[in-house]
């Protein structure tokens, strides 16, 4: 096991046949692993650090929360260190504030990446930008105490951490907004039900059952996996006929790399 990243509450190891598997970890329990600009640096930095060799990319958490989302010393008056608050991102011109906003976002889009696969393994509270995060990625396995809560419309502001796209994907457009606009808590047996949760497991299976699913993962092919993934990823905005095409295109790919035939 290497240690690529331990700062700001983020830690980041390398480990599997070959670093083939990252693991990242939210490492403030004492906070619930609550988010700041500093964690979403952290994060960021945690994606630009990932060696070529990585396949799967895990996130999970310490304690008793997976996340209890934005740190909320920044809406108080005073802020906290290394972040400006809400009073003074207010106060940007638009600009400035749109390019804050998307250096945040850059913490919550790599997870996207099509050569790697991103597993959130999520516990306890995901709360807000907890629950964005799990979003970010492209698979959930939950444990039986999940609890997740988008609690930003009733903060009056928005999600704002690139959960909301991925949010109606899984669960449609009115479930969304129904979770969204009440801030409600969304718990294991329903985020399985409604597809948020690709797998639930009791507590103290968590770990086991992410290994597994990492094992099955990495048993594919990794280029296949690659090409699946891409296409999957673009079938959301390619036309029924767009998509055909996208098929062909990666079966080719795949046929004639299987067959040792240049392009
Ligand atoms: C239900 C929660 C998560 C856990 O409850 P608990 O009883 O297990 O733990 P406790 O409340 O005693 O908290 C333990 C310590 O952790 C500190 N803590 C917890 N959450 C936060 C937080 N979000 N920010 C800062 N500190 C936090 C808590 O103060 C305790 O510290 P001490 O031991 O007293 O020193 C419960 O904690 C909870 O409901 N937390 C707040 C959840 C919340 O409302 N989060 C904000 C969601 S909105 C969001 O994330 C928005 C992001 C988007 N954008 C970028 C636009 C702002």
């Amino acid at each position: 096991m290497t240690e690529l990243l331990n700062k700001d509450g983020v830690r980041v190891t390398l480990g599997g046949d070959g670093d083939t598997v990252a693991t990242v970890t939210l490492d403030n329990p004492a906070k619930r692993n609550a988010q700041t600009a500093a964690t979403w640096r952290a994060l960021t930095e945690a994606g630009r650090l990932l060696p070529g060799s990585v396949r799967v990319a895990v996130l999970r958490a310490e304690g008793k929360s997976f996340s209890a989302g934005l740190d909320l010393g920044v809406i108080t008056p005073e802020g906290i260190p290394g972040m400006p608050s809400f009073h003074e991102l207010a106060r940007y011109p638009e600009a400035q504030l749109d390019d804050a906003i998307a250096e945040y976002q850059e913490a919550f889009t790599w997870w996207r990446r099509n050569d790697i696969v991103s597993l959130a393994a999520v516990h306890g509270h995901a709360i807000g930008a907890g629950f964005q995060l799990a979003l970010a990625c492209d698979l959930r396995v939950c444990a039986d105490d999940v609890q997740f809560a988008m609690r930003e419309t009733s903060l009056g502001l928005v999600p704002d951490l690139t959960g909301t796209r991925p949010l109606v994907e899984l669960v449609g457009y009115a479930r969304a907004l129904e979770i969204c606009a009440t801030g409600r808590f969304v718990r294991a047996e329903e985020a399985e039900r409604v597809g948020l949760a690709n797998l639930v497991v009791p507590r103290a299976e968590l770990d086991a059952a992410v290994g597994d699913l990492t094992a099955a993962l990495l048993a594919a092919p990794r280029d296949a996996v690659v090409e699946t993934k891409a296409l999957l990823r673009g079938a959301v905005t390619r036309s029924y006929d767009e998509q055909r095409a996208a098929e062909r295109a990666a079966q080719g790919r795949r046929l004639r790399d299987l067959a040792g035939v240049g392009e």
